[in-house]
């Protein structure tokens, strides 16, 4: 085993993602059973003795690869020198609501995260938002974080990538191994564009295979897009233990890279690919290598495709303007 551990922040780690995400992390999912972790966990004040209680657990476990954890309510000490931070720490929706209603409520946990992780984070920092609205959250922390390049910050829309994977496999009865190159274009929301015309089921086009525009534009598309919102219809709460999973399904490819043959989908700054309007924090698909990652280039977008990505697109804009009035941005 290497020396060094990876230090890796969890924001909200006293929630029901992060009951999920941190035996994860520390066992070895994200970085292998070859490197230890540091956990580095951050609360508010009124939920650090219920965090305390999971550090416990984790304690319990006895894993081999969790080389020390600090908890605190105080982003500056939480954050010093991570070299990766999952905010997660948000407000969920409850039913009938949607996630960008959540802005007002959950917007400025961001901009003071932000600020903290400009100040005092590692120089290889990578930062990975999952709290809802997610992709908006992450342009909130982007914009005050000036200090760290831009690309270091991401949205996760790997949930739904995940889920458009698992939905396509059932109507095909596919292994979900055989998948590959699915897309979800977008915010995290309702209006995000699940996009099979460019994915692949054992190397043959997917859509070709489905062979069922219907099925695509009135089953496929609103199922995806709408998940969370059935899980919070069926659980009561939202999803959890597929947030978590997603979420380092995301933070593995991004610091490990893409496999080869595949791509991932990953919110990130636009810089006009797609003609997506420079600056939005859109999901594309991306391939990923040593920390880095690559909007995937010369994909065909065909009318269809075309107004789900500017309607998703126009979305990102409205919440972008509203963040900007509330003077988030
Ligand atoms: N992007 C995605 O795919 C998904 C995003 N989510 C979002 O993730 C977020 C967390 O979800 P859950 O864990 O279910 O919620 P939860 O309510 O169980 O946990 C959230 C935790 O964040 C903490 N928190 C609040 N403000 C904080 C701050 N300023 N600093 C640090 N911690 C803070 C709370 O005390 C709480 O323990 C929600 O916004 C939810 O909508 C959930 C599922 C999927
Ligand atoms: O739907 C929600 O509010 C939680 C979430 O983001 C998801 O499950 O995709």
């Amino acid at each position: 085993m290497s020396t060094t551990p990876v230090k890796v922040a969890v924001t909200g780690a006293a929630g029901q993602i992060g009951y999920s995400l941190l035996f994860r992390l520390a066992s070895g999912s994200l970085l292998g059973p070859d490197t230890p972790i540091q956990l580095q966990l951050l609360e508010i004040t009124p939920a650090l003795k219920a965090l305390e209680g999971v550090v416990m657990e984790l304690d319990d476990c006895a894993f081999p690869t969790l080389a020390g954890v600090e908890i605190g309510d105080d982003a500056e000490k939480i954050f010093d020198g991570v070299n990766l931070a999952l905010l997660v720490g948000a407000r969920p929706r409850g039913p009938g609501m949607e996630r960008g209603d959540l802005l007002s409520a959950n917007g400025a946990i961001f901009t003071a995260q932000g600020q903290a992780l400009n100040k005092v984070a590692a120089d290889d920092v990578r930062i990975g938002v999952t709290g809802n609205p997610a992709n908006t959250n992450a342009l909130i922390a982007m914009s005050n974080a000036p200090d760290i390049p831009a690309e270091r910050f991401s949205a996760l829309t790997r949930l739904d990538h995940n889920r458009a994977i698992s939905q396509l496999a059932a109507k095909t009865g596919s292994a979900v191994s055989d998948i590959k190159k699915v897309t979800i274009w977008g915010n995290h929301s309702a209006t995000q564009y699940p996009d099979i015309f460019h994915a692949e089921i054992a190397g043959k086009n997917a859509a070709e295979t489905v062979g069922d525009q219907a099925w695509i534009e009135n089953d496929f598309i609103p199922t995806v897009a709408k998940r969370g919102a059935a899980i919070i219809e069926a659980r009561g709460s939202s999803s959890a233990a597929s947030a978590a999973s997603a979420t380092i399904d995301a933070a593995r490819d991004w610091l490990h890279g893409t496999p080869e043959g595949d791509w991932a989908s990953m919110a990130v700054r636009s810089d006009g690919s797609y003609d997506v309007p420079e600056g939005l924090i859109y999901s594309f698909p991306v391939t990923t290598k040593n920390g880095d990652w690559e909007i995937v280039q010369g994909l065909e977008i065909d009318e269809f495709s075309r107004g789900k990505m500017d309607a998703t697109a126009a979305e990102l804009i409205e919440e972008r303007d509203a963040v900007k009035e509330l003077g988030l941005i």
